[in-house]
């Protein structure tokens, strides 16, 4: 059986001696799924970002991209990986163009390749003519669009995105959430798409409902509402994240 794009093991973390913002978590993302982690503000979604992009250390626990242990070789697991996090990270200064040409000599992409891929990446989110204006020309919806062309310049066989519609007007949010399933459907990208919005999940999706650092359900959307004995996702998530859930 091929690897999942993403396992993650045994995973508890805690800020300072606080409580644990994360507790035991496992859960996999199969090769070419899109599976939306789910969990209302506060159940640990960018805390567990944080330790799949290494930007803060997991006590415990395994976390592995494509197979890859990422304590173990942490360079190779990371270039398998596009990130988008919840907060912007484009220069407003710098041109569309430099701003992920910048980004592809991180990655030591040839400029001519990069070029390339930074116009196929555009075009396919309606933004090739955009090209040479500044970033903070641009509204909300189509810097997020140029965020997801950057985290796509490396060809990575995973896309992880925490909240990435937060702060977008409905057209945009839909954008946004129609691209990343259809790069997903059609290139083969596995996504990680965390949210605590129900619309933004398709019939077909899996997903992980994360309720106070805890994984409370993991599978298809199908399935998740079959177990929790609900008949549509609101339901089931309303179920989960109850207070007896706590
Ligand atoms: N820097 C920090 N110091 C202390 N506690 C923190 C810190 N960051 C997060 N927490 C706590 O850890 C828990 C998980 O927070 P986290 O931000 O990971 O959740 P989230 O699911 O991403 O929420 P949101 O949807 O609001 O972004 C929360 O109880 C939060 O208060």
């Amino acid at each position: 059986m091929a690897e999942p794009a993403l396992s993650v093991e045994g995973l508890s973390y805690a800020y300072g001696r606080g409580t644990f913002a994360l507790k035991d978590v496992s859960l996999a993302v199969g090769a070419g799924s899109f599976t939306a982690l789910l969990g209302p503000n506060g159940a640990g979604k960018t805390t567990l970002f944080a330790l799949i992009t290494r930007l803060f250390e997991s006590p415990g626990g395994t976390i592995r991209i494509g197979g890859i242990d990422l304590r173990r070789e942490p360079a190779r697991a990371l270039g398998r990986m596009g990130v988008v996090f919840q907060q912007p990270t484009l220069d407003l200064d710098l041109t569309v163009r430099q701003n992920l040409l910048y980004f592809a000599a991180l990655h030591g992409i040839p400029r001519r390749t990069a070029e390339a891929r930074a116009r196929e990446s555009l075009e396919r989110l309606g933004m090739a003519e955009r090209i040479g204006e500044t970033v903070r020309a641009l509204n909300g919806g189509h810097r997020r669009r140029v965020e997801l062309a950057r985290a796509l310049l490396h060809e990575p066989a995973l896309l992880v995105l925490d909240e990435p519609t937060v702060g977008l007007d409905v057209p945009a949010r839909r954008a946004i959430v129609e691209h990343v399933h259809g790069l997903c459907r059609e290139r083969g990208i596995a996504v990680l798409w965390a949210t605590h919005l129900i619309d933004e999940i398709g019939e077909g999706d899996r997903v992980v409902v994360i309720h106070r650092g805890r994984v409370r359900a993991a599978g298809p959307v199908t399935e998740v509402n079959r177990a929790t004995g609900a008949d549509t996702l609101t339901e089931s998530f309303t179920r989960l994240t109850a207070k007896e859930a706590a």
